[in-house]
């Protein structure tokens, strides 16, 4: 589907949140680190989780869908993986996926090539390429982006990391350095952002028996010589994705309230933040159940500073209850943003303008002036190839004058394929 008009109108009812995606590829890819055979329960599929599955594949671990949603992994380890060519590993559009399996590959000893779609070449990536040099390990790019080819083992020893840059290469070393038979250190040299996501790591690789020192998030120590244990896990609802139908439900919900399934309350997601800025924002948020969470329509949400160097993923979301609220609604500490899969500052700045909202792009974010009442024409926007731009277009349409005809809707697939049938599903109204 690549074109749809989204009515405006009224959510309600109960709906079942997908698996988070950062936990689906960390449990993917430790499981596919054991000598033994894991479950992985309550996987969503989606392309970037099956750029995940594929990727892990390619280095030999073998992974097959069983009955509603459940991954049987057979780790790699217990296989002879091929050394002596050169492994593809296709990431789509996934920059977890390309900048988890870059130093693990490396770790395993298998040379790699790397390639990708969309974005996903202009991501950085000099953060490696950067210990590479100081190790010497030989790679090749295509002009500095991918195709990348990794072709020698990774080393372990001392690696200092920006952390301002992206998180996810201090995930990548993380799951990497307990492959290797020495003991290694990553210094994180620039502030850490997104820490929430390395926390996810951490939880992750306890989980499946990795032991990791760290004092603050300066200084992780990783032992060297560790082995990944196959385990039986399950993983929880997406906050990410929940903050959407969470945000439809204050901006545009029926007056029963909108219940959302799948969740944990004391999940260690970053984004599980949304629900405290909604509630800061004046919404009322009440849990119904261990695992399902009500969101009740607000009358008059607040505008708010919203820091969101811990939390990047909720920024396009966020801007459309900005929209709504009244006053102003400042993002800041968003610069990462511009390096995701649209440069999303911009993106949000040009599509949330089309459709006639007030808002601004700042050095490190956005300034939106909001309007409680919304009372927006709407009219015709565009993904720009961005699942979370699309979905977050599709809950501004809801209160709308005219709705918005999207373009690019299939964009959702990267994280979440059936958001359109379960926006349907809360009473979203679409025409494709
Ligand atoms: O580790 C992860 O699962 C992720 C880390 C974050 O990236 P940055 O660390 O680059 O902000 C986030 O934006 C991304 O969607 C998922
Ligand atoms: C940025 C995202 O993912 P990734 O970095 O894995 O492409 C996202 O899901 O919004």
């Amino acid at each position: 589907m690549d074109r749809v008009h989204v009515e405006p109108g009224a959510v309600g009812g109960a709906v079942r949140i997908p698996s988070s995606k950062s936990i689906g590829h960390r449990a993917i890819i430790c499981a596919g680190l054991t000598d033994g055979v894991s479950t992985i329960h309550n996987v969503t599929m989606s392309k970037d989780i099956e750029a995940t599955i594929g990727a892990m594949k390619a280095l030999e671990a073998s992974i097959e869908c069983g009955k509603e949603g459940a991954l049987r992994v057979v780790g790699l380890r217990s296989r002879t993986a091929a050394r002596d060519r050169i492994v593809s590993i296709d990431c789509h559009e996934s920059g977890s996926t390309l900048r988890f399996m870059i130093p693990l590959a490396a770790a395993l000893g298998i040379p790699a090539q790397f390639s990708g779609q969309g974005r996903l070449a202009e991501r950085p990536l000099d953060v490696y390429y950067d210990l590479f040099r100081k190790q010497k390990l030989r790679y090749e790019t295509q002009s500095g982006g991918l195709p990348l080819v990794v072709l020698d083992p990774l080393q372990p020893g001392t690696f200092s990391v920006a952390g301002n840059i992206s998180s996810q290469f201090i995930t990548g070393l993380l799951l990497a350095l307990p492959l290797l038979q020495q003991d290694s250190v990553i210094e994180v040299t620039a502030p850490l952002e997104s820490i929430p996501y390395v926390d996810l790591t951490l939880q992750v690789l306890r989980t499946f028996g990795i032991t990791v020192e760290h004092q603050g998030y300066e200084r992780f120590q990783i032992p060297g010589g560790q082995r990944y244990e196959a385990q039986e896990c399950t993983v929880e609802g997406d906050y990410s994705q929940a903050a959407f139908f969470m945000a439809a439900a204050a901006v545009a919900g029926k007056k029963e309230g909108l219940c959302l399934e799948g969740l944990s309350p004391c999940s260690a997601q970053g984004d599980r933040v949304i629900c405290d800025i909604l509630q800061s924002m004046g919404a009322r948020i009440v849990w119904e159940r261990e695992d399902a969470v009500k969101v009740y329509p607000c009358e008059k949400l607040r505008g708010r500073t919203l820091d969101v160097s811990q939390c990047p993923d909720l920024v396009p979301i966020l801007a459309v209850l900005g929209a709504f609220a009244e006053g102003t609604t400042a993002i800041i500490n968003a610069q990462r943003l511009r390096y995701k899969e649209s440069d999303r500052l911009a993106a949000v700045w040009e599509e949330l303008s089309a459709v006639g909202v007030n808002i601004e792009q700042t050095e490190d974010g956005l300034r939106i002036a909001g309007r409680p009442n919304g009372g927006y024409p709407g009219g015709e926007a565009k993904s720009w190839n961005d699942h979370r731009i699309a979905m977050a277009m599709a809950i501004l349409a809801l209160k709308t004058q005219g709705g918005v005809s999207l373009t690019g809707a299939g964009s959702v697939a990267k994280s979440w394929p059936s958001f359109w049938e379960d926006l349907t599903r809360i009473g979203g109204v679409l025409h494709e």
